[in-house]
């Protein structure tokens, strides 16, 4: 599915009144039925329900007269509260026709709103802002806000939580916390992405009438199974291990040999043919976790943390392998910073970077040019810190605008970037998928570490770095939302992520 900005929303708007010629006051009206169909399916008898339906000044306003004029026929108690009596022409046919109704509107003011702290709505309709929030919001705007957070009713927001910027999610001043948002066509970026997505509650996606024909150029979509390339995961019966990728491992230090160990596991479990994990000797001895079926290469240490020269004696046999995963737990060194460096000039393998592969591209900006050079398939897997490092920005800048860091990242390095988050972002640079399974389950050390075995086994498996991102981030996440059915968010570990991978490869392959 689909996941529009705010500018792209308007000119599927513009089109579909100016070229296919519906129009705007139809899609207000279809609009406006489709948030009151909601009401009505959720709450059936409204009868007796108290309703407030607040309006803004714009067409988001304006559905929310429509919500009132059919919430008028089945509640004796609907009270309509707007901010100015100047409204968008198309909001003004409503407004007009709720007043031929003699509905009960009133132009809020602080005396007004003082007043109705002491009123009980069993149900608010957010109309104040949708896609047309361009300032941060203040005043009696800002008050109203306020309180409708603070009442107790059922909160439904029309299109987005008013408060909410539709390209970003973030908030802008403050915003409504709903409990269902119902938003049209395609869901906005604002609506998907953190904190406007938790702010949205439900969401639920209504058609309006708008013919598919006058989209065009969308790049960012949600990952689903259906955007998924599957296909490859089906084993012929005539193969064997050399047909499902040779992948190296190079992670793991005194300090974090649990990371070498989550990668290799998570690579082993994820189909490829054989794993080779090139670490420390003191980071191997966690030989009790380990899978068995993983093959090590013990690396020349100093102080517990490979070396250059250790790197060097092995690195024949790294070179025949067809992927490498690069960074998992090897600590931040100059050795490390050295072996990198040394890859990207001397070999031409497909290259998934993270943790402390990314915190030198954070240092050194000739392994940052190198990078860009690479000729293989290359894939990044940072969390919003590490790409902060690397784009000598603050970390509240990546939270900002995740969408746009992503595809920064990939352009800089003509890679595929994987931008791990509450929402993992992935792109090449062209398309962008937003990841909306997953759980705060997922939030502890070593989550990402199996994320990085899981999308190095899957490119070693022949998928380009974009499909095998987009697979892997779906597993990843979908295996601790299946664990989720039956743990606590407490209790779920990255290791068991890894063990019910199990399950995570039949849902996708058998749907
Ligand atoms: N697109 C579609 O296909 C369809 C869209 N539809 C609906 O239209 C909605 C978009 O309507 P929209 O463009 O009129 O914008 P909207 O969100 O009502 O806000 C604009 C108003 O807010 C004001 N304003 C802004 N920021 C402010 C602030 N901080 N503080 C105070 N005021 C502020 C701004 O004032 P101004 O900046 O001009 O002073 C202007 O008056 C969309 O979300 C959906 O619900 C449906 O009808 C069906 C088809
Ligand atoms: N609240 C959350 N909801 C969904 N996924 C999450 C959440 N928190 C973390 N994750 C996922 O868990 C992983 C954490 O990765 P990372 O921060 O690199 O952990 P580590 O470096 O400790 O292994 C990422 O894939 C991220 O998308
Ligand atoms: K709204």
């Amino acid at each position: 599915m689909y996941v529009l900005t705010s500018e792209q929303m308007k000119q599927i708007d513009k089109k579909a009144t100016s070229e296919i010629g519906i129009p705007e006051v139809v899609l207000m009206e279809n609009a406006g039925f489709c948030v009151f169909e909601e009401i009505k399916r959720d709450l059936g008898d409204l009868k007796q329900k108290r309703i407030a339906v607040f309006c803004g000044k714009g067409n988001n306003g304006g559905d929310g007269f429509v919500v009132a004029r059919y919430l008028l026929e089945q509640s004796d108690n609907v009270q309509i509260f707007i901010f100015d009596e100047n409204v968008s022409a198309s909001s003004k046919v409503f407004l007009n026709i709720l007043k031929n109704l003699s509905a009960n509107i009133q132009v809020l003011n602080e005396e007004l709103l003082a007043r109705l702290y002491h009123e009980r709505f069993d149900i608010i309709v957010d109309g104040i802002f949708g896609i047309g929030l361009v300032r941060d919001v203040e005043g009696l705007y800002r008050k109203v806000i306020e309180y409708i957070n603070s009442s107790e009713a059922y909160v439904y927001s029309i299109d987005i939580p008013s408060g909410v910027c539709s390209d970003t999610g973030q908030i802008k001043g403050v915003a409504v916390k709903a409990n269902k948002t119902i938003t049209f066509m395609y869901p906005k970026i604002g609506n998907i992405l953190y904190p406007g997505a938790y702010l949205c509650g439900k969401l639920i996606v209504k058609d309006i009438g708008i013919p598919e024909k006058v989209v065009e150029k969308i790049s960012t979509k949600i990952l689903s199974r259906e955007e998924l390339n599957i296909e490859k995961l089906y084993r012929y019966p005539d193969t064997h291990k050399g047909d499902y990728g040779k992948v190296g491992v190079v992670a793991g230090s005194k300090f974090f040999p649990g990371a070498s160990v989550l990668c290799a596991n998570a690579c082993v479990k994820s189909g490829c043919g054989l794993c080779f994990l090139f670490s420390p000797i003191e980071s191997l001895s966690l030989h009790n976790f380990r899978n068995p079926e993983i093959i090590t290469v013990a690396i020349e240490s100093k102080d517990g943390v490979v070396t250059f020269e250790g790197f060097k004696q092995k690195e024949e046999f790294l070179k025949r392998l067809d992927v490498i995963a690069f960074g998992c737990g090897l600590t931040s060194s100059v050795e490390v910073e050295k072996i990198l460096i040394h890859i990207l000039k001397n070999f031409q393998i497909p290259i998934v970077i993270d943790a402390d592969g990314l915190n030198v591209l954070a240092n050194n900006k000739e392994a940052q040019t190198l990078l860009h050079e690479y000729k293989a398939p290359k894939i990044l897997t940072p969390h919003y810190k590490e790409a902060s490092r690397i784009l000598s920005c603050d970390v509240s800048e990546v939270a900002k605008n995740p969408l746009d860091v992503a595809l920064q990242l990939s352009k800089k390095f003509d890679c595929v970037c994987i931008l791990k988050g509450a929402r993992t972002i992935i792109t090449d640079g062209n398309n962008i998928y937003i990841n909306i399974l997953g759980n705060p389950g997922m939030a502890k050390g070593g989550s990402g570490d199996v994320l990085t075995g899981i999308v190095t086994a899957i490119l070693a498996q022949g998928y380009s770095g974009l499909d095998a991102a987009k697979l892997a981030v779906y597993l990843h996440s979908l295996s601790a939302d299946i664990l989720l059915e039956r743990k606590s968010m407490q209790t779920i570990l990255p290791s068991e992520i890894i063990e019910n991978l199990d399950f995570a490869f039949k849902r996708v392959i058998e749907g």
